[in-house]
C-alpha cells in the first residue's frame, strides 16, 4: 500500500517501498521454487534412478568381491581410503568395479556386516522403486525393520557359522556380536538363541501353522484306507502320507477347500453378491474377495477399501502382511473405483455389504451403527480423494497472466486530480487538512481528512460537482470511509490494469488457504487479493448490467474453485438459460458436475428442467438432513468428519457428502417464465441448505424488486455488484448507491460481512477456461456425473390411480429395501432410494396394492406382510 500513497503533507518521505506487489510476489516465488523443486516429480525421479543404480552397483562389487576378496583385501588394508586417489598402474584390484568396488565391499564386508550387506542392495533397490513410479510400491519403514534385523541376525548366525573360515562371513558387526554371545551364553546357548530368533521370525512373518505336524503324528498309527471306502470322496481324498510333502501338499488342499466353503457360507449369510475371482476372467469380475483367515466373522467393506485396479501384488502383499498382524481374522472386499462410484449414485440396498467388520451376522442393525466404535479392527480413515487417487489439479500455466504484472502508475495523472480535488473543495469553501492517495488496479482512492467543523454530508452533496471538475466519469464518494475517520474519493486511472485470475491463484493466500470453498474474486483497491469463502457467505448474488462483467466473474468463482477442489469433495449444479455461457464446462461432468438421473446434458438450459433440478436440489438437501440427523451432526463438515472416521455406516445410507456448488447465470429470466415455482425452490434452498453443504450462485442482469424480492435477497448476504444502469439497481441489490457508478470491465462493488468494498474482479479468458476444463476432462473420471434424487412433479403424477399393471419402475428395488429392513415406512424408501416424498408415497401405495406391506396407521411405521426374501421374489415373480 505505501507504494501507491502519495502524501501531500510529507512529499519527501520515501519509504521503503516493501509492499510493492511486483517485489514481494518475487520473493515468494524464489522460494516456492525451491520447494516446487522438492515436490517436483522430475526430482524424484532423478533420486530413484540414482538408487536404483547404486543398488546395481553394490551387488556388482559385492558378488565381485566374493570371488576377489583374497587378491584385494591386502592392497585395501595397506592404503585404506587412499587406495581411490591412487594411479592406475602402482595398484591394481581385481573387483570387477575397480578400486572403488573394492574399498566399497571390503569397507561393508569386513568392516561391516559381512554377507548380510547384500540388505543394502535391497534398500536401495525399494527406494529406487518407489521414487522411480512416483508412489509407494514397497513400504520403507516395514522393510526397514525387517534389513536392520536381517543386518543384526544373518551377520551374527554368519559369523556364528562360518567361526573358522577367512572370508569376513558375519563383518565386523557379526563377530563382535557373536563373540560377545558366546561368552555370555557359551556355544550351545548362542546357537539356541539364533535358532529362536531365526524361527520366530519365520513364524512371525509368514505366520506358519504346525497342523501338518499334528496330522502327521495323528495319520501315523492309521491304515492307509482306499478311496472307495471314503465316505465323502469328492471332498477329502486320503492318500496314504509318505512324506511330510505330501502331508503338507494335501494339507493345502484342504485348506483350499475349507476356505472355498468358508467364503461360500460367509457369502450366504452376508448377502454378499458372489463374483468370479480373476482368473475366471469372463469379463471384469465386479468385486474381488480376499480372505483372510477363518470366517466366524461377517466381512463389510466397500466405500473406503478402494484399492484401485492397479494396485501392485506387492503392495497388495504387504497390506495382507499387514492384516495378518491384527487380531482375528478378516475377510476383505475390494472393488474398483468404478464400483463404488456406480455404488455410491446408486441408493444403497441390500446386495451393497457393508463395510464394517462386524462380529457376527445376526447382529441387530440398531447396533451396527455402534460397531465402529469397538476395536474390532483398526482401519485408516476413509479418504474421499481416493475415488480418483490420480487426480491432478489443474497447473497455473493452463492460465494467462495477461500481462497484468505491473500496475500503473502515472505521477502526473495523481498531482492533477490531487489539485483538482483540493481546489474544486476550495470553490465551496471546504478546506482539508491532509490529502493521500492509494493507485488500485483501475481506480485510485483519494482519501482526504477535511478541517475540523466542515460537515460531511457537503462533501457527499458536492459529488456531481467534483466528477465534473475532474472530468471523469464514475467518480464515488464514501463519506466517510468506515472505521478510518477519512473521506474517500474514489476515481477511475486513465489507464487501468487487469487482473488476471492466474496472479490470484498463484498467490500465497490462495494457496494457502483452508477454505471449505475459496473463491478468488479479485484485487482491492490496496492491491490486496480478495479471497472469500463461499461456505461462509453462504450464498452469492451477483448482478450488473449487460456486458459488465458477469460471466467472466462466474468463470473466475468456478475456476478458482476447480483450482481447490477434488471432484471427490464438490459438485456443480449448472443453469443456463442463455445456453451458451456454461457450456465450456460440459468437458468437467463426470468430474465435477451434477444432474437428474436419466438427462443427458449436466448443464440445464430448460425451464421446465430448471423447476425439476432445483426440487432435486431441495430433495438432496432434505435427505442430507435426514442422514445428519441421524448422524447427530449438526453441519456437513461435523457428518463428514464422522464419515471419515468410519463412524458412520454406509449400509445405512450415510455416504461422504460433497459440496453442491448451483450456478444460475440468468435468474431473471428463469423468474420472469416460471415465477414462483423458480423462487420457492431457490428461497427454501438458500433458507436452509447452508448447513447440508449446498450453496447457491445467482447471477442476473436485471436487479430489479420483482426479480431480486425480499425473500430471495433476505437469504443472499453476500452480493456482488458489476454496473448497473440506475441508482435504484444499485439499491436493489446493494441497499445503497454506488454501483451505477463504477466503471464497467469487472469494476465491481461486493456487499460481504456488513462491509462494502470496491474491487477489480479478477480476468479469465474463455481460452483459459477451456484449458482448465479440458486438462480436468481428460483424466479418469467417475462413470457418470452426480446424480441428484429423482423428482417426479405431481402434476405429471396427478390422475394416476394406483395400479398394479403400471408399477413404477423403483417397485421391485422398493419393496427390497422394505423386506430387508421389515419396516413399512415411507421415509426409509426416501433415504434409501433417494426419493422425493410424493413417489416415495406412491411407491409404499403400490406396495400396499400388492399386499407387501399393511395399511397406513398414521404416524406409524406400516406392518410388513412378507417376511422372506423368499417370498417376496414369488410374489415378485407372480406379479411378472
Ligand atoms: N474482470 C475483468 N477484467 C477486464 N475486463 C473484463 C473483466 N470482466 C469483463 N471484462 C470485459 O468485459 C467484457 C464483457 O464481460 P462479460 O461477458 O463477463 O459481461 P456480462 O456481464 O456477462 O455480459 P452479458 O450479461 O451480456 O453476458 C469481456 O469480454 C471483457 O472484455
Amino acid at each position: 500500500m505505501s507504494k501507491n500513497k502519495l502524501k501531500t503533507e510529507k512529499p519527501e518521505s520515501k519509504k521503503p517501498r516493501s509492499s510493492d506487489p511486483n517485489v514481494l510476489k518475487q520473493d515468494k516465488e524464489a522460494e516456492v521454487k525451491v520447494k516446487e523443486l522438492v515436490k517436483d516429480e522430475r526430482t524424484h525421479k532423478v533420486l530413484g534412478v540414482i538408487c536404483l543404480l547404486l543398488s546395481l552397483y553394490c551387488f556388482i562389487a559385492f558378488t565381485s568381491y566374493l570371488f576377489t576378496w583374497e587378491e584385494d583385501q591386502d592392497k585395501v588394508f595397506r592404503y585404506s581410503a587412499s587406495i581411490l586417489l591412487m594411479d592406475m598402474d602402482s595398484v591394481r584390484v581385481e573387483n570387477l568395479l575397480g578400486r572403488l568396488g573394492a574399498f566399497v565391499s571390503h569397507w561393508f564386508f569386513y568392516k561391516g556386516f559381512g554377507i548380510a550387506s547384500y540388505l543394502f542392495c535391497y534398500l536401495f533397490f525399494i527406494l529406487g522403486v518407489n521414487f522411480v513410479v512416483g508412489r509407494r510400491v514397497f513400504r520403507v519403514w516395514r522393510n526397514l525393520k525387517y534389513i536392520l534385523f536381517g543386518l543384526l541376525f544373518i551377520s551374527t548366525t554368519a559369523a556364528f557359522v562360518s567361526s573358522f573360515s577367512d572370508f569376513p562371513w558375519g563383518g565386523a558387526m557379526g563377530d563382535t556380536v557373536n563373540h560377545w554371545m558366546i561368552g555370555f551364553l557359551g556355544r550351545a546357548g548362542a546357537a539356541l538363541l539364533l535358532l529362536v530368533a531365526g524361527l520366530s521370525w519365520l513364524i512371525w512373518k509368514y505366520n506358519l501353522d504346525f497342523k501338518w505336524l499334528e496330522q502327521r503324528l495323528k495319520s501315523k498309527p492309521k491304515p492307509a484306507v482306499a478311496p472307495a471306502a471314503t465316505p465323502e470322496p469328492a471332498v477329502i481324498a486320503v492318500t496314504p502320507m509318505s512324506n511330510n510333502a505330501t502331508a503338507a501338499k494335501n494339507n493345502a488342499k484342504e485348506k483350499e477347500k475349507e476356505k472355498e466353503n468358508r467364503r461360500t457360507n460367509t457369502l450366504k449369510e452376508s448377502n454378499v453378491a458372489v463374483i468370479p475371482p480373476p482368473d475366471e476372467e469372463d469379463e471384469l469380475p465386479e468385486m474381488q474377495l480376499i480372505e483372510r483367515g477363518s470366517a466366524s466373522i461377517t466381512l463389510i467393506p466397500p466405500a473406503h477399501t478402494h484399492v484401485p485396479e492397479e494396485v501392485e501384488e506387492e503392495e497388495m502383499e504387504e497390506e495382507l502382511e499387514e492384516e495378518e498382524e491384527d487380531p482375528g481374522p478378516l475377510l476383505y472386499i475390494e472393488e474398483t473405483v468404478e464400483q463404488t462410484n456406480a455404488r455410491r449414485n446408486k441408493k444403497p440396498n441390500a446386495e451393497d455389504v457393508a463395510w464394517e467388520i462386524k462380529p457376527s451376522v445376526e447382529e441387530n442393525e440398531d447396533e451396527a451403527e455402534e460397531a465402529p466404535k469397538r476395536p474390532a479392527v483398526q482401519l485408516d480413515p476413509y479418504e474421499p480423494t481416493l475415488d480418483l487417487r490420480d487426480y491432478k489439479y489443474p497447473t497455473l500455466e493452463l492460465l494467462d497472466s495477461h500481462n497484468t504484472e505491473k500496475i500503473v502508475q502515472d505521477a502526473g495523472e495523481l498531482d492533477r486530480n490531487k489539485d483538482q480535488i483540493i481546489n474544486t473543495l476550495k470553490n465551496y469553501d471546504i478546506a482539508i487538512q491532509k490529502i493521500s492517495a492509494t493507485v488500485g488496479p483501475t481506480v485510485t482512492l483519494y482519501e482526504i481528512v477535511p478541517a475540523a467543523g466542515v460537515r460531511i454530508s457537503r462533501i457527499k452533496n458536492l459529488e456531481d460537482d467534483i466528477a465534473l471538475s475532474l472530468s471523469a466519469l464514475g467518480i464515488r464518494i464514501i463519506a466517510p470511509i468506515p472505521g478510518k475517520g477519512t473521506i474517500g474519493i474514489e476515481v477511475p486511472n486513465v489507464k487501468k490494469s487487469m487482473v488476471s485470475l492466474r496472479n490470484l491463484i498463484a498467490s500465497e493466500k490462495f494457496q494457502q488457504s483452508t477454505m471449505d470453498l475459496p473463491i478468488a474474486i479479485g484485487k482491492k483497491i490496496d492491491n490486496e487479493n480478495f479471497i472469500a469463502d463461499l461456505a461462509k457467505m453462504p450464498h452469492l448474488l451477483m448482478a450488473g448490467a449487460t456486458g459488465q462483467g458477469k460471466s467472466v466473474g462466474i468463470n473466475t468463482l468456478l475456476v478458482s474453485l476447480l483450482y481447490k477442489k477434488h471432484p471427490s469433495q464438490l459438485k456443480f449444479v449448472l443453469v443456463d438459460p442463455k445456453k451458451v455461457e456454461l457450456s465450456l464446462y460440459k468437458l468437467i461432468e463426470k468430474h465435477f458436475l451434477a444432474k437428474l438421473p436419466g438427462e443427458e446434458d449436466a448443464i440445464i438450459t430448460d425451464t421446465k428442467k430448471v423447476i425439476h433440478t432445483l426440487n432435486a436440489l431441495c430433495i438432496e438437501m432434505d435427505l442430507r438432513y435426514d442422514l445428519l440427523k441421524e448422524a447427530g451432526t449438526r453441519n456437513i463438515k461435523e457428518y463428514n468428519n464422522k464419515f471419515v472416521q468410519r463412524r458412520l455406516n454406509p449400509q445405512r445410507g450415510h455416504r461422504y457428502l460433497p459440496f453442491v456448488v448451483l450456478v444460475v447465470d440468468e435468474f431473471a429470466d428463469l423468474i420472469m417464465t416460471a415465477g414462483k415455482e423458480v423462487e420457492m425452490p431457490i428461497a427454501r434452498l438458500a433458507q436452509l441448505a447452508r448447513a447440508v453443504g449446498i450453496h447457491l450462485i445467482i447471477a442476473t442482469q436485471r436487479p430489479s424488486v420483482n426479480i431480486i424480492t425480499g425473500t430471495i435477497k433476505a437469504n443472499f448476504p453476500a452480493r456482488i455488484a458489476f454496473k448497473v444502469s440506475s441508482k435504484i439497481d444499485s439499491r436493489t441489490i446493494l441497499d445503497t448507491g454506488g454501483a451505477e457508478q463504477l466503471i464497467g470491465q469487472g469494476d465491481m462493488l461486493v456487499s460481504f460481512n456488513g462491509e462494502l468494498v470496491r474491487l477489480q474482479c479478477a480476468f479469465v479468458d474463455t481460452p483459459e477456461v477451456e484449458r482448465v476444463a479440458e486438462y480436468i476432462g481428460e483424466q479418469r473420471s467417475y462413470p457418470e456425473a452426480y446424480l441428484l434424487p429423482e423428482y417426479v412433479d405431481d402434476k405429471d403424477m396427478e390422475g394416476k390411480e394406483i395400479s398394479l399393471q403400471d408399477r413404477d419402475p423403483l417397485f421391485e428395488e422398493a419393496a427390497r429395501v422394505i423386506v430387508q429392513n421389515q419396516q413399512g415406512s415411507t421415509s426409509l424408501l426416501q433415504r434409501r432410494m433417494k426419493l422425493g416424498y410424493n413417489r416415495a408415497g406412491r411407491l409404499m401405495d403400490q406396495l400396499e396394492a400388492a399386499g407387501i406391506v399393511g395399511p397406513n396407521l398414521g404416524s406409524k411405521a406400516r406392518e410388513v406382510n412378507v417376511k422372506t426374501e423368499a417370498d417376496l421374489e414369488e410374489i415378485l415373480n407372480d406379479l411378472g
